[in-house]
């Protein structure tokens, strides 16, 4: 079996540009464009994940005692991710501010308990940081690329977190409609970070909700016009009205900004169009 060939289903128990912290210029954590930008071949170190001390309140308040596990995982995103190409050097010693309290942070809007399936995980934000932060939600990451999804089964295993977390390789329409023989999936809270614009992202992520459920993307600067372009799209596909919530306030400076779209409708996938009638009103194949 080669790398590539690795699937979801070899996996038990369970990377655009991410908004970032900053209001005006996103985050990425796309490697190749950050080496690209500049020329730079950093060499990683553990130390580059360091938490910096004017954010451990902050840290300690999002993770509570689970904190050396989010430091764990800073580290392997740090090193790992970075040789891996993950993540992008100058992104490491950001991890905590742009990636880790950022996605934490979304927390506070998913129910106790709730069963979250992360569309377009990447390295595993946001999803393995809520697995982190709530040990109380059981959390599908799903992620088409093989390089990505190598690296979270690794990463889930050396966590200790197998038991909560899965890793599903496929697209996020592979997820909901069930492909190769597996079963569809469907969770009460689906989150997404840069993965897509929000029609396509809604369109991929609400048939992934029970009904009642919901999409939390993380969206930054630019959630309120994305929800005007697209709330049409949203409404035909059988979301509510979305809405702008702001997560972390008062903890995280600036709070991470999420569009909130609850799944009011059904909508299943769109018909095939009628077969031609032949006169006298039967089908041309009978
Ligand atoms: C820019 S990365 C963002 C990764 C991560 N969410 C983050 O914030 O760092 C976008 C990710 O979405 C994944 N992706 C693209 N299309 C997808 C789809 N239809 N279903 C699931 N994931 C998808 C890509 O493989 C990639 O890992």
């Amino acid at each position: 079996m080669t790398h590539d060939d690795i699937t979801a289903d070899t996996v038990s128990g369970p990377g655009g540009k991410p908004p970032g912290p900053s209001a005006v210029r996103p985050a990425t954590v796309d490697a190749d464009a950050d080496a690209e930008s500049t020329g730079r071949d950093t060499a990683p170190s553990p130390a580059d994940a360091a938490l910096p001390p004017e954010l451990a309140p902050a840290a300690l308040a999002l993770f509570g005692d689970r904190l050396d596990l989010a430091a764990a995982y800073a580290e392997l995103l740090a090193t790992d991710g970075v040789v891996r190409g993950l993540i992008g050097p100058r992104e490491a010693p950001r991890i905590w501010d742009r990636h880790l309290l950022n996605c934490a942070a979304v927390a506070e809007r998913i129910p106790s308990g709730a069963t979250v399936l992360d569309v377009g995980s990447g390295a595993g934000l946001p999803g393995l940081v809520l697995a982190i932060a709530r040990p109380d939600l059981t959390v599908t990451l799903i992620e088409p690329l093989a390089r990505r999804t190598s690296f979270l089964i690794e990463v889930v295993e050396r966590l200790g977190l197998a038991r909560s977390v899965r890793v599903f390789r496929g697209r996020a329409d592979e997820a909901a409609s069930g492909s190769s023989g597996r079963e569809p999936i469907s969770g009460d809270v689906v989150t997404a970070r840069a993965v897509a614009p929000l029609d396509r992202l809604a369109g991929w992520s609400l048939p992934l909700a029970v009904r009642g459920g919901r999409l939390l993307a993380l969206k930054g600067s630019s959630a309120a016009a994305e929800i005007e372009e697209h709330a049409e799209v949203v409404a035909r596909l059988g979301g509510g009205e979305p809405t702008v919530q702001l997560c972390g306030v008062g903890v995280i400076d600036p709070p991470t900004t999420v569009v909130e779209i609850v799944r009011e409708r059904m909508v299943g996938p769109a018909r095939p169009a009628a077969k031609k009638r032949a006169r006298g009103g039967r089908s041309r194949r009978g």
